[in-house]
């Protein structure tokens, strides 16, 4: 079929084709450094909390240097329309030096600015509370040994200069996520005192405001991880309590909720209490268990609710999954795509007609519509898409995915 014809076709249910694919141009999504290198970093191991989270798999490929990974997400990019931004973790720092956690400096991550200036790319931080001695008790900023909780808020008041400067050198504001891992693996007798001490932390480490335009806080909470099955410190209520009454962003990573919660219902009763909101898109089987995205039911529902909620503008769009089973420039170019075809067949829907027909109580013309729109020729604005913005589509996709695959097969 060709463009004018989608067109034509969407135009009979009122929708303007055009106008989408501009929306849709606009959008940019965070792409998470780490399903480049199975969630390891470029500094000097210090411990061996994974923090409950796992990367399993061992494909061919994985980035070894800031290098290799640059080089990795150049060529992804090239294949995903748009132009996005990249989510850098605190342990993927570019230097000779090895700073300890409590010591790291902009000037680490400098050359991932350059790159990003050059790239035209935007910029998103997060401090790493794990991987490291002093986050092996699987407690962090909760820890009752104040030494540690000490070392942990030096860590993230320095991430959050950096993310500052990072914000202010590329004119954009940089969110600055945090996720610790903090719980007990059996049931803890005082939940109290560890979500004080986490909340004091918090405290302690924001209590230096910046400029909005260069940096925005957000929180993440957690329902459970491995090593950390009875109790969450930082748990959904703790953080939405905490981001509505301090004013950050509130983090939902659709992995950390119990599985048949529906993440996207979330987002319209959080956005009546916080500003902005941070996603994490994600996709968890049975447990956290972060596949790569697929354009399945949980994401239609999130992109349509960012659009009938009119929630796209105080919204930022992360990714986080990692999968080691398959090709990584592959999972990065597949699930950000399938999150913009998410949000393209959002776009696409004639929200005024659905809105009327579900406030006339008629859910029988809803249903109809909502079914019928299923068979509209969503494939062809997304092929004119990626035509446009010089990006291949079906076929050609595959062959440019395995060729660049193979060529870094060979790494070590
Ligand atoms: C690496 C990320 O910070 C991590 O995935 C975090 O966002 C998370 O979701 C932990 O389960
Ligand atoms: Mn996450």
């Amino acid at each position: 079929m060709s463009y004018d014809s989608a067109k034509a076709a969407f135009a009979d249910w009122g929708v303007d084709t055009e106008t989408a694919l501009s929306k849709l141009a606009e959008i940019p999504i965070s792409m998470h450094c780490w399903q480049g290198d199975d969630v390891v970093g470029f500094e000097a191991k210090t411990g061996n909390s994974g923090g409950g989270i796992q990367a399993t798999g061992n494909h061919p490929g994985r980035a070894r240097t800031p290098d290799e990974l640059r080089a990795d997400l150049e060529f992804s990019y090239s294949m995903i329309p748009g132009k996005h931004r990249l989510n850098l973790h605190a342990c993927y720092l570019d230097t000779d030096q090895n700073p300890d956690r409590d010591e790291i400096e902009y000037s680490h991550f400098a050359p991932w600015v350059d790159w990003a200036t050059d790239q035209g790319l935007g910029l998103d931080f997060n401090p790493t509370f794990f991987a490291h001695e002093k986050a092996d008790d699987n407690l962090t900023l909760s820890h009752p040994d104040q030494g540690i909780r000490e070392f942990w808020i030096e860590h993230g008041k320095r991430s959050r200069d950096i993310a500052a400067q990072m914000g202010a050198a590329l004119g954009s504001p940089v969110v600055n996520n945090i996720w610790v891992p903090d719980g007990y693996k059996d049931t803890p007798v005082d939940r109290m005192e560890p979500r004080q001490r986490l909340e004091n932390s918090l405290d302690t480490m924001m209590a230096t405001k910046h400029d909005k335009a260069q940096m925005l806080d957000a929180v993440e909470s957690k329902l459970f991880g491995i090593g950390v099955e009875a109790c969450t410190v930082g748990s959904h209520e703790f953080y939405m309590g905490y981001a509505t009454r301090k004013g950050t962003l509130l983090c939902l990573d659709m992995g950390h909720f119990h599985p048949t919660e529906n993440v996207a219902d979330k987002l319209s009763s959080v956005a009546l209490s916080v500003d902005e909101i941070l996603l994490h898109v994600s996709r968890p089987m049975r447990w956290d268990s972060d596949h790569v995205i697929l354009l399945d039911d949980a994401i239609l529902q999130m992109a349509q609710e960012l659009v009938s909620a009119g929630l796209l503008d105080r919204t930022h769009i992360g990714l986080d999954f990692f999968d080691a089973t398959i090709s990584r420039t592959a999972a990065w170019v597949i699930g950000t795509r399938n999150m913009q075809k998410a949000l393209l067949r959002a776009l696409l829907a004639p929200w005024d007609r659905l809105k009327s027909a579900e406030n006339n109580l008629d859910y029988t013309s809803r249903l109809v519509v909502t079914e019928e729109i299923k068979d509209l020729p969503y494939a062809t604005v997304w092929a004119e898409f990626c035509d446009r913005m010089g990006v291949p589509s079906g076929q050609s996709l595959i062959s440019d995915l395995h060729q660049y695959q193979a060529g870094v097969s060979g790494r070590g």
